[in-house]
């Protein structure tokens, strides 16, 4: 081939490559350019929704692209081609939709303009609560203003409203939540939306037009400092709320308008912040009732608040001074708020309705209100219920039972402490039947403030569940040792009746055993750290009893209601915390220090003749503040006790007054005697101390000690018991007496004991000098019971000691032969020696053993242990007061009152 040829062909054949190359250049060119400008297209779209169709119209960098671009325009024509498709279906039928849905559930002052509805209060809606609550209008972008549709939220029963302010909105932020919560509460009867209003910036408190509302406690305005307190009170309103419905079964107050009947208030807090996120613990607090409240009736307005809680929120977001966009409908709806009613309607509207509650009330709540309808027709199974007092209008209760076993109530003295006390137990004994609840109330004032329970002079009736009142027992702390005694027994009974149905619980013994009587029982004790007033065997005793009841008397059905003017000061509970901590229930009166948590302060600033009731060991969320109405007036409590009295079969309550001497002639043990009476024991049984006599060595009784009146007492309680329990036949008394003073009360016995039938042998001081050879025929007698009482026997020691001559038997060896020899052949003998050391002189050595049985009267303890068998006699001397101490039956002396005995002693 030639050259030239070759050349030519390698020429076309990279001509033709060149083509190739060209052609697939001008390919990939083309599709460059087009997905170029499909980029642009998606791009401009994705701008444009962005912008929004509105503003991006008014852009004019889009309308020059627009004009100058055909690719853009056909975009923008896709876009508006859509746009008006789906607005014409909105226009045709989501527009009319919403509108008859706001309608339907937003009805009446929930949905509709304020012209048609603000003004009088509402009424009852019944079954019904609405569903949706207008706050103002939505506007879909490029629609006429006149397309503006309701916006209405979910509240009452769903969730909450939050709302984002912006630069300027406020006014128009304030607008829409006033009208939303003014709509609140006109749509229900009044009462029965309460609201709190918080607002961290403001002291006089936002919404002053509907201010009026705080008159009636419709509305509370919170202290901008105290953001704990309100959050405190909504979480134990949820609690109690909650507590109540899983109690009773019934549905929590929100969905129990459903039922038709409202069990509590619906609750709105209303919450001003500023953007700011709240301090941890109240940032929790407030996530936590964002969450839990709905389910209560507690709903929350919360504006530039934040808070993280899912869950049904709806969002108001202002983008301007007075729009905004909503999470209900997305923000391609402007939303604005509803211009507000003027300020002097909502105020008329607020003051209509707060006077509508007050009428609705009626008269402030008072003692009456506290009684039920029916009488004594509640079971006490499970628990303990009464409203103690009111809190605007409504009953705050006081619960013993499960959760709450005991009770701690305190307050300075005149703080109503005394007066809460019978209010509660108004509430009680109205509420159970004898059978129900058995009441111990001790108090340890001066003063006899539970005595009007017991039977008087002018008012013959008592409180028919009173088992035991016992008043002026300040010296005498061993009653309240009793009672606590009484208590632990009466416990150990129910855990054996418990045992043997094989259940712990008094709920269940009850339902094992119907036909027994287990009452709850509650024993008051006031001003009890008297109890715990010295540093004794009562002290350590008292403390550990209240322990051991306090810890196990919850699932006896055994509850303790202690009341003192000042908790701090009861040393004896230092490292014994389970008192207080079983003690669940607290009330604090005013200026009550301690008796609620540290840090809950709700006593400082309690107003006159209110209690902070609280179920939760006094942390704030626990507080209820009540009005505890008058019931110590004349007409309040002692009439219903004469209701119930009347009413409610029952025995009379043993009444153990300190400062009053027992009757000898009315005492139990008296009429019926089995032993020697001595005088009254302090238990809370009516019980007296008593003598046995057998026919063995050293049953013979000592009286020691210079009170006289006292002595004679004794001496004489104890000779009418044994007139009373042998008969004539039986026995006969030998009343010896050296003291001439007391010869009118010797003869006084021997008369009433002659006039029983008895035969009665009186040695005055004039016979003296015989005594010796009495005392030897005493011994010599037999077969008969002989009582041989000797009165102020150290006043005869003067014969006693003297000898005829130095072989005979002086008198006094003669007399202890008598008390080693005579028991056993039935000769008792009751001395009395004004002296230890007389005492001790007249027994001799070893002559201890022959006394079987001592009172003492004004004696200190330290001189007593020898006669005790060692131990050791924990005991101060008191007026009126005694100890005494049978060696074969007492493991520890008791205390005694000796008897009046001027009636039994009364020759008819
Ligand atoms: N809620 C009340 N409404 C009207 N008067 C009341 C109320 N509570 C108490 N009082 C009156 O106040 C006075 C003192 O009350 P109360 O005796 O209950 O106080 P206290 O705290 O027990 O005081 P103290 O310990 O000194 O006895 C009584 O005269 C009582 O009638």
């Amino acid at each position: 081939m030639a050259k030239g040829e070759r050349k030519r062909r390698a020429e076309d054949a990279l001509t033709g490559l060149r083509e190739l190359l060209a052609r697939a250049l001008g390919a990939a060119e083309g599709a460059r350019e087009r997905a170029q400008t499909r980029r642009a297209q998606l791009e401009f779209e994705k701008e444009v929704r962005s912008l929004g169709l509105a503003r991006a119209e008014a852009d004019p960098g889009v309308r020059e692209r627009l004009d100058t671009d055909p690719a853009l325009r056909e975009v923008w024509d896709a876009i508006t081609a859509d746009r008006d498709a789906r607005y014409a279906r909105w226009q045709a039928e989501g527009l009319v939709e919403v509108h008859r849905l706001v309608a339907a559930e937003a009805p009446g002052a929930a949905g509709e303009p304020w012209q048609t509805w603000l003004g009088p209060a509402g009424t009852d809606p019944g079954a019904t609560t609405p569903r949706l609550w207008r706050i103002g209008t939505g506007l879909v972008e490029h629609s006429a203003p006149g397309d503006a549709f309701p916006l209405a939220v979910p509240l009452l029963g769903t969730g909450h409203l939050r709302v984002a302010t912006a630069p300027g909105s406020r006014p128009a932020v304030d607008a829409l939540v006033e009208s939303l919560v003014v709509r609140l509460v006109s749509a229900f009867a009044p009462g029965l939306v309460r609201l709190h209003l918080w607002d961290v910036g403001h002291l006089t408190g936002p919404l002053p037009a509907l201010h009026p509302l705080t008159s009636a406690g419709l509305m509370v305005v919170h202290d901008p400092t105290r953001l704990d307190d309100l959050l405190a009170q909504l979480a134990g309103h949820i609690r109690r709320v909650h507590a109540h419905s899983l109690r009773t079964g019934q549905p929590v107050a929100a969905a129990s308008a459903a039922a038709g009947r409202r069990l509590e208030p619906w609750r709105v807090a209303v919450l001003f912040g500023n953007g700011d996120r709240l301090p941890d613990e109240q940032y929790r607090e407030l996530n936590r009732i964002a969450r839990t409240g709905p389910e209560a009736g507690v709903h929350l307005v919360l504006v530039d608040m934040p808070v993280t809680a899912e869950g049904p929120i709806e969002t108001v977001t202002f983008t301007g001074p007075d729009t905004a966009t909503c999470s209900m409908t997305g923000p391609g709806v402007v939303v604005r708020a509803d211009p507000p009613a003027p300020p002097a309607q909502v105020n008329l509207a607020a003051t209509t309705i707060a006077a509508d509650v007050l009428v609705r009330r009626g008269r402030p709540r008072e003692f009456a209100d506290l009684v039920p309808d029916t009488l004594a027709a509640e079971s006490s199974v499970h628990e303990l219920r009464t409203p103690v007092g009111f809190h605007e209008g409504e009953p705050v209760e006081v619960v013993l039972g499960d959760a709450t076993p005991h009770a701690l109530v305190a307050g300075p003295s005149g703080s109503g402490k005394t007066n809460f006390l019978y209010a509660m137990l108004a509430g009680l004994a109205a509420r159970y039947s004898p059978a129900e609840l058995e009441l111990y109330l001790l108090d340890f004032k001066e003063g006899v403030s539970f005595a009007g329970l017991t039977p008087g002079r002018k008012d013959p009736s008592w409180l028919p569940q009173a088992r035991l009142v016992g008043v002026n027992v300040n010296t005498d702390r061993e009653f309240g040792l009793a009672l606590l005694r009484f208590l632990a027994q009466e416990m150990a009974a129910r855990a054996a009746a418990a045992k043997r149905h094989e259940v712990t619980k008094l709920a269940e013994l009850r339902e094992a055993d119907p036909q027994g009587h287990w009452p709850r029982i509650v024993a008051v004790i006031d001003e009890f750290q008297a109890l715990f007033s010295g540093r004794d065997q009562i002290t350590q005793q008292a403390a550990a009893l209240l322990e051991d009841v306090a810890r196990r008397g919850r699932s006896q059905g055994i509850h303790l209601v202690l009341a003192s003017q000042d908790i701090a000061g009861i040393e004896a509970f230092w490292g014994k915390p389970a008192v207080y901590d079983q003690c669940t229930l607290r009330i604090a009166m005013p200026k009550a220090k301690r008796v609620l948590a540290q840090e809950n302060g709700a006593a400082i600033a309690l107003p006159r003749w209110h209690a902070v009731v609280n179920h939760e060991s006094g942390v704030a969320h626990g507080n209820e503040v009540a009005h505890v109405p008058d019931a110590s007036s004349r007409g309040t409590f002692d009439e219903l006790q004469r209701t119930l009295w009347s009413l409610l079969p029952s025995a009379q309550p043993r009444l153990f007054d300190g400062a009053h001497q027992p009757e000898l002639a009315t005492a139990a043990d008296y009429l019926r005697p089995r032993g020697a009476v001595l005088g009254q024991i302090i238990e809370v049984e009516d019980r007296s101390g008593t003598f046995r006599l057998e026919p063995v060595p050293g049953r013979n009784l000592a009286v020691i000690g210079t009170a006289q009146a006292d002595a004679l007492s004794v001496l004489e309680s104890a000779a009418l018991s044994l007139g009373a329990l042998h008969s004539p036949q039986d026995c006969l008394f030998h009343l010896w007496n050296p003291v001439p003073a007391l010869t009118e009360r010797v003869d006084g016995l021997a008369a009433r004991l002659r006039h029983q039938g008895h035969e009665v042998h009186v040695r005055s001081a004039d016979d003296m000098p015989k005594l010796a050879a009495d005392i030897e025929q005493v011994s010599a007698e037999s077969a008969q019971r002989r009582f041989i009482f000797f009165y102020a026997a150290d006043g005869a020691a003067h014969y006693l000691e003297a000898k005829e001559s130095p072989l005979d038997k002086s008198g006094l060896d003669k007399l202890r032969l008598l008390l080693k020899n005579g028991p056993s052949t039935n000769a008792h003998t009751f001395g009395w020696w004004r002296g230890m050391g007389r005492f001790k002189e007249t027994l001799g050595f070893g002559g201890m053993d022959d006394i079987g049985g001592w009172v003492a009267l004004d004696v200190q303890g330290t001189e007593l242990n020898t006669l005790a068998a060692g131990q050791v006699v924990d005991w101060s001397p008191r007026p009126h007061r005694a100890v005494f101490f049978d060696r074969t039956t007492h493991s520890r002396p008791d205390v005694l009152i000796p008897f009046d005995t001027t009636t039994a002693l009364e020759v008819p």
